[in-house]
């Protein structure tokens, strides 16, 4: 039985991450998955490898790890960040993020987050890309930042819906991109699927 859905209409959604922000995001919108499930991929990069290519690649290897019943919806993402032409992952450590941040502080860097939608054999992709400045950070304003924790779980080692907003004079793009989910593309690439919010244009 498919639970209630106030705000849309629509196949079976899968929400194929683990991280809690792509819900809370989808929520926003008055999305709620039927299902959210969770695979555990290398997330690598190859040797070399350009940020665009990466963050397709591996929300293209979420996608595909999931069985799927016939007409189901599964909605994956990726989310990175690339400084110049270095990608930042998720950092393993304390001193990884510390190290992260000072290779962000007083430039620009970008956001990439991947949407990848996968019904039967079709799969759709959608590309979105932000650009963020954060001003300098002191030494001691960093340390203190790093205890906060935050750091655990995020590409690039901060998280922009917390206390590193105090750091980000400026972004250009969607902010919603760079908590893990593009709101306004996911949208429109659910309603491509066939999943639409009520009332939207069809
Ligand atoms: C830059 C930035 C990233 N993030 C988060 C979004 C993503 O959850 C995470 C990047 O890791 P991802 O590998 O994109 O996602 P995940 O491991 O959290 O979940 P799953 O693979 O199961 O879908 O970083 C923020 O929450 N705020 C930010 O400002």
């Amino acid at each position: 039985m498919t639970a209630p859905r106030p705000n849309f209409d629509g196949p079976r959604l899968i929400l194929g991450s683990a991280s809690p922000r792509r819900l809370e995001l989808l929520a926003q919108i008055g999305i709620v998955p039927d299902q959210v499930r969770h695979a555990d991929i290398d997330e690598t990069p190859l040797k070399g490898e350009d940020a665009r290519d990466y963050v397709r690649r591996i929300a293209l290897a979420k996608a595909a790890a999931f069985d799927l019943a016939a007409g189901d919806v599964l909605l994956c993402a990726d989310t990175t960040v690339a400084v110049g032409r270095r990608i930042l992952g998720k950092p393993a450590s304390r001193a990884e993020a510390g190290e992260f941040m000072r290779l962000m502080s007083g430039r620009r860097h970008r956001v990439l987050t991947a949407l990848v939608v996968r019904q039967g054999d079709r799969t759709r992709e959608r590309l979105v890309e932000t650009a963020v400045r954060m001003r300098p950070i002191a030494a001691a304003e960093l340390e203190a930042y790093l205890d906060i924790g935050d750091w655990q779980g995020k590409a690039g080692g901060y998280a922009i819906q917390g206390a590193a907003a105090a750091f980000i004079p400026w972004i250009q793009g969607s902010f919603s991109s760079v908590v893990g989910l593009p709101l306004s593309e996911t949208a429109a690439i659910l309603a491509a699927s066939g999943i639409v919010m009520k009332g939207a244009p069809r």
